[in-house]
């Protein structure tokens, strides 16, 4: 990637990416704070507020950014897209400037922090990272990773003047970093399901009270309609805090909204995007009000059809393969990705493709039932895949990572040999014994290898090819099949 001539030697694009990088966690901490159960407490908000106040901020400040704050398993990132979406339309008696804070990024570090839809240029970035690397001190501690774009990411707001900042939480919700915030303007839960057991815990009423933590006492918040036993955590949260909580149904003005893809998790993003835009808007703009029945006004119609948020249901036809590219990486999500891939390659022909990875994860070998099963179901000679591809996330086959990629997180040693990719290829074999099963070292050689499956195919039909089960696997396939940096 070219970094920008602007910025000084030493502190340009690249040289905060490789900063940044030096923030993650080991694999060695990683793991040995699991197997000690070490999980994040309140301390890890004290620690926020304190790397807040060393950057010259206080907790007040973030009211300035009137945060619209969002957490739940599935359905963050789509949620705050379209509300980003919907409030970057407004124009009425002026435009907003709208921040917009999302992980984990598809193609680059900097997508994360966006205004007016557009992730910030790479020279702001550099600029913004080293203002908050100094402002911290050379004393040694830093925030790790995650924390670190977050602090950047309301001083980014703030030094910009935006009116309004949508939130993704990152895990979590009580204990993420996201919740220094004390006066939201308005809070969201999306879908809530079972994931990062690790940290949140293995029962959904565990995962509940951590998302219900975002909830503010006085602020408006929502959730979607979840299963009886996270909503009644979620409502026992709410009295506590003494918020009111309200579950919104899917919303029956939506009906003739072109929402893209047309199914109900979809429709439940967009319910919750819409209350979410229009309480903000009712605190920002004097005067502001939805009407309750009847369409809606143009702006959130728009921002809702026309939203952009990419690798999540993505289909691009090259001439001989159809690539179906989403980002699901938990059971819940993967089902939905399997059905919505069954879906869309009804209408076309050819063998279907596998090309999936999930990295650093134990749990993920549960993931391929669905997938597997989804497929076969759905076809009438009940074939699944015909070739399934397990790859790492090593996005090219001779360099290696593409520098946004680079993840101390993982054992270098799995990925080495390939430890997780081989596991899910015995699975497989067990799902069906049918199937082409290989296992590639690279994305880049695993979409390479999927073209030329091409050449046994019918006339007349196209490779089936779906990519999923990481975003870090779907953004650097995204890279590979545009040629550029897709952003
Ligand atoms: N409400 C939902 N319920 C179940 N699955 C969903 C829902 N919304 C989206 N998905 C699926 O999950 C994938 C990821 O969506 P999205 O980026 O909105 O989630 P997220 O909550 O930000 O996840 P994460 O940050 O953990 O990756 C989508 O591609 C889609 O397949
Ligand atoms: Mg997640
Ligand atoms: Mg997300």
């Amino acid at each position: 990637m070219a970094s920008s001539s602007s910025s000084p030697p030493g502190r340009t694009y690249n040289d905060a990416i490789d900063a940044l990088n030096t923030l993650q966690t080991p694999h060695s901490v990683i793991a040995a704070r699991r197997a000690a159960n070490v999980r994040p407490d309140a301390h890890s908000l004290t620690e926020m507020r304190s790397y807040l106040s060393r950057i010259g901020y206080s907790p007040s400040d973030l009211d300035r950014l009137h945060i619209i704050h969002v957490a739940g398993t599935k359905g963050k990132g789509s949620t705050c897209a379209f509300v980003d979406s919907i409030l970057a339309r407004h124009t009425h008696p002026r435009p907003l400037r709208v921040g917009l804070f999302t992980s984990p990024h598809l193609i680059a570090v900097r997508e994360r922090i966006r205004i007016s839809s557009r992730p910030i240029s790479e020279e702001l970035f550099a600029r913004y990272f080293f203002q908050v690397w100094d402002r911290l001190g050379d004393d040694g501690t830093k925030p790790i990773y995650a924390r670190y774009l977050t602090l950047m990411s309301w001083h980014v707001f703030l030094a910009e003047g935006v009116d309004v900042a949508v939130y993704e939480t990152g895990i979590g919700g009580e204990y993420d970093a996201t919740n220094v915030v004390e006066r939201p303007a308005v809070a969201g839960i999306s879908t809530l399901g079972i994931d990062h057991v690790y940290v949140l815990g293995k029962t959904v009423e565990e995962i509940a009270w951590h998302k219900g933590g975002i909830m503010k006492a006085g602020r408006p918040a929502f959730s979607v309609e979840q299963g009886a036993a996270a909503e009644e955590v979620l409502r026992r949260r709410a009295e506590e805090k003494g918020v009111e909580l309200r579950v919104l149904g899917v919303d029956r003005r939506l009906e003739g909204v072109g929402v893209r893809p047309d199914a109900v998790f979809q429709k439940r993003n967009a319910t919750l995007a819409v209350a979410l835009a229009e309480t903000a808007l009712a605190e920002l703009v004097p005067g502001f009000r939805l009407e309750n029945e009847g369409p809606f006004p143009k702006e959130f119609v728009e921002g809702l059809e026309q939203v952009v948020w990419r690798g999540r249901c993505e289909v691009k036809e090259e001439d001989e393969v159809t690539w179906y590219v989403d980002g699901a990486h938990t059971v819940d999500s993967l089902k939905m990705a399997s059905r919505w891939f069954t879906g869309e390659c009804a209408e076309r022909a050819g063998p279907k493709v596998l090309i999936f990875n999930q990295q650093g994860r134990s749990e993920a070998i549960d993931f391929l039932d669905g997938l597997c099963n989804t497929v076969k179901k759905a076809d009438p000679a009940g074939r699944g895949f015909r070739h399934v591809i397990f790859c790492t996330n090593v996005t090219y086959a001779e360099t290696g990572y593409k520098r946004d990629f680079v993840n101390h997180q993982y054992d270098p040693k799995d990925i080495e040999k390939m430890t997780a990719q081989h596991a899910f290829a015995e699975k497989w074999a067990k799902l069906d014994p049918d199937a082409n099963i290989m296992v590639i070292h690279s994305i880049e050689e695993a979409i390479t290898t999927a073209r030329g499956l091409s050449k046994d195919v019918e006339p007349g039909q196209k490779v089936q090819a779906l990519i999923t089960g990481s975003l870090h696997l779907v953004g650097g396939a995204l890279g590979i099949l545009e040629k550029a940096d897709a952003l």
